[in-house]
């Protein structure tokens, strides 16, 4: 079944989002998303000048093979860029696999170990009562787990919340430079104990509560928000250090129990072996479309497995509805999947644009049995929607310092 065609698309429906469509010469054709917040066209170019010509006329079904060729086929290896061209492929392979089997593609990954996918959503307040509010908004729409993000009292913006209001999520497309957000350690730690122990006064202990730190802590600090949060029992704590150095996580580990989860900014399990073999975390959250697809996520998932390690596959809305859909695949049919992070399926412009059956019920999706990865794309629709360049925020502390955002 050869590779006749493969097309890459940049669409901007509220955010930018990276398409790959892969056609095999029967007019097969399967979606792979190669979306890199702040970095779309330097992944279109590596697809269209460095990826597409190497496989045309390549078999479509040998999907182990062709992502061998691109990792290990290429001498500069790993890095975000690269990583998302290997995934948004390796995705598209698999839809081409499924539909060509008239399979879902999770059947093709050993079948369903669970009737559901369990999910987390977000809440995002400008402050303590805002965010619990949004908590009790989450519960009402059924979720059993949730992640509370607040501004801090006394910086002008922080990650999840700006002050007016709007989540920076709903701004992510229109951001011609990188808007500069302020953060003080300091006045975090004074925050954040605050919010889970109002929460768990306001909630109970029944619904699960998470935490994004988003790399900001020394791991010493990380170990003392840690242990200050153990009496509010977080599903975990996420992101709790830089992402770089796996060695901080043996400090961090050394000194609190609160569950620890990173991995969203990882593109293989280069990145993150220490931390799994070491068991110096308890949920891998590495992404299809940054880390290399469903073939990489499947290996990743088998050997965090051995070590006790759960996924919990990043879910942030600059993933389109194609890599949420090979992780709803992934997680279905993994023993070792812990939880799905879930901010909806995006706007309405981007749903005329993505079109699934993925359905959400009482805080888990439920999968139809649609052949391949079960998402569609309109080019049509897409078209609409022009690439603007867009950036992530940046942080600076109140000296200025530039800081992990
Ligand atoms: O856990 N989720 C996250 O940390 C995300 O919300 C990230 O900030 C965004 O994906 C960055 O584009
Ligand atoms: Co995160």
């Amino acid at each position: 079944m050869k590779i006749k065609e493969i097309k890459v698309f940049v669409t901007n429906p509220g955010r930018n989002f990276v398409t790959v469509k892969v056609i095999t010469e029967d007019g097969t054709y399967g979606l792979g998303d190669a979306t890199v917040n702040g970095r779309e066209l330097a992944v279109v170019t590596y697809l269209e000048e460095h990826v597409v010509p190497c496989l045309i006329g390549r078999d479509a079904h040998s999907i182990e093979d062709i992502w061998q060729y691109l990792y290990r086929g290429v001498y500069w290896r790993r890095g975000a860029i690269t990583m998302a061209s290997v995934a948004a492929i390796d995705m598209a392979l698999w839809d081409i696999k499924g539909k060509v089997a008239g399979l879902p593609v999770y059947q093709l990954l050993g079948g369903k170990c669970r009737h559901g996918i369990n999910l987390y959503a977000h809440a995002n307040g400008v402050d303590i009562d805002d965010t619990l509010d949004k908590v009790q908004e989450c519960i009402d729409q059924g979720f059993k787990a949730i992640r509370l993000q607040s501004a801090i009292p006394g910086l002008k913006e922080t990650y999840g919340v700006l002050a007016d209001k709007k989540d920076y999520f709903e701004l992510q497309g229109t951001r011609p430079l990188p808007p500069e957000q302020e953060w003080s350690t300091a006045k975090y730690f004074k925050l954040v104990p605050e919010l889970f122990k109002k929460a768990r006064e306001r909630f109970g202990d029944d619904i699960e509560f998470l935490h994004d730190v988003h790399s900001r802590l020394t791991p010493i600090e990380s170990a003392r928000l840690g242990k200050m949060l153990e009496p509010y029992n977080l599903l975990f704590l996420e992101d709790a250090s830089m992402a770089e150095n796996q060695g901080n996580y043996k400090i961090i580990r050394h000194h609190t129990s609160t569950p620890l989860a990173i991995g969203e900014t990882y593109n293989t399990v280069w990145d993150c072996k220490d931390l799994i073999q070491n068991q110096l975390i308890d949920y891998i959250r590495v992404a299809a479309t940054h880390a290399g697809g469903i073939t990489a996520l499947k290996k990743i998932a088998s050997f965090a497995d051995i070590y006790n390690v759960r996924t919990a596959p990043h879910g942030a809305p600059d993933l389109s509805p194609i890599c949420f859909a090979a992780h709803m695949h992934l997680n279905i049919s993994t023993t070792n999947f812990g939880i799905q992070e879930f901010v909806g399926f995006g706007n309405a412009q981007s749903q005329t644009i993505f079109k699934h059956g993925m359905r959400l019920e009482n805080g888990m999706i439920m999968l139809e049995d649609a052949p391949g990865l079960g998402v569609d794309f309109d080019e049509k629709e897409a078209e609409k929607y022009e690439y603007k360049r867009s950036y992530l925020p940046v942080s600076r502390l109140e000296d200025g310092t530039l800081w992990h955002w």
